[in-house]
């Protein structure tokens, strides 16, 4: 089996309050994003996004429909993105082939048919980290080069949050219907993503932690800011963000993390902010 699939209900910011660590990571953490030769999906019901892995080691992986879309194809009413986090694949799109380095991307718009992900060399395998939403409109598959990237420098070193925000698909750099992405890097020594913490009940989020050194991890905080909780995540694991919810986190290592949004707008600068001395 190639590909395989999970399905999250969504969860009431009221219920959230009485669960314990073990029901709060069943709810919003996803353990296992990569597996060698799979596809490893999720599909929420956070405006229906579904987060997924794509690791093609040594065979060439096909995204063929499944039964939680019941279409023809994977992308007949749906929008993709994704991020390379490995070495250089090939992306094949209704036969036109896009090579994606690491820290690259690609957008692939409703109404491909003939979607597959394969590595360049399987001593260094590509890792496709991927968001997909429903989409109205079709637009253009596109490539996203490091380069092509809007990068945002936010932070400050001395609040251990200085850091990088490559906002590879966003307005500006490719046309989506409701999908953004990008990847931010923190820099060594910093530590805090996201700093202030803040909400947006427009938009859903997840976020995909990597570069993280082994034995490390990152506590990431959710929540609404009077009622915050936390899941330890470990490298290269995802965590589903409620439109109600926070989403920030404290490594105890340096490490890179891709965030990606659905919902009502595209501005990613509509956000809703908490002061940190303000939080509960
Ligand atoms: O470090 C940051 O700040 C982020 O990466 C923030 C995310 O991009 C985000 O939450 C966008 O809404
Ligand atoms: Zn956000």
């Amino acid at each position: 089996m190639t590909i395989s699939i999970e399905e999250r209900f969504a969860v009431h910011k009221n219920d959230y309050k009485n669960y314990d660590t073990s029901k709060l990571r069943e709810h919003f953490l996803i353990e296992s994003v990569f597996k060698p030769n799979e596809i490893c999906l999720t599909y929420t019901h956070y405006d229906r996004i579904i987060v997924g892995g794509i690791y093609p080691v040594d065979s060439v992986l096909h995204l063929e429909s499944v039964d939680q879309l019941k279409s023809d194809a994977f992308l007949a009413r749906r929008e993709l993105a994704a991020i390379n986090i490995g070495g250089e694949g090939i992306v094949t799109v209704d036969g036109e082939k896009y090579t994606i380095a690491a820290k690259e991307a690609i957008y692939i718009g409703k109404g491909a048919q003939q979607v597959s992900f394969a590595s360049t060399t399987a001593s260094d395998p590509a890792k496709f980290y991927m968001n997909s939403a429903p989409a109205h409109q079709q637009f253009p598959t596109k490539k996203v080069g490091k380069s092509d990237a809007n990068v945002l420098s936010l932070g400050d070193a001395t609040t251990c949050n200085e850091r990088e925000i490559y906002q590879l698909v966003i307005g500006g750099v490719v046309e989506t219907c409701q999908l953004q992405m990008g990847m931010t890097e923190l820099k060594p020594g910093s530590i805090w993503n996201t700093m202030p913490m803040h909400t947006h009940s427009r938009r859903m989020e997840a976020y995909f932690y990597f570069n993280l050194p082994e034995e490390h991890a990152v506590c990431h905080f959710m929540g609404p800011a009077d009622e915050t909780r936390h899941i330890w995540v470990g490298n290269e694991q995802a965590v589903v963000s409620p439109p109600w919810s926070m989403h920030s986190g404290v490594g105890t290592a340096n490490y890179t993390f891709i965030w990606g949004m659905a919902g009502e707008n595209l501005d990613y600068t509509d956000m809703d902010f908490h002061n940190p001395a303000d939080l509960k």
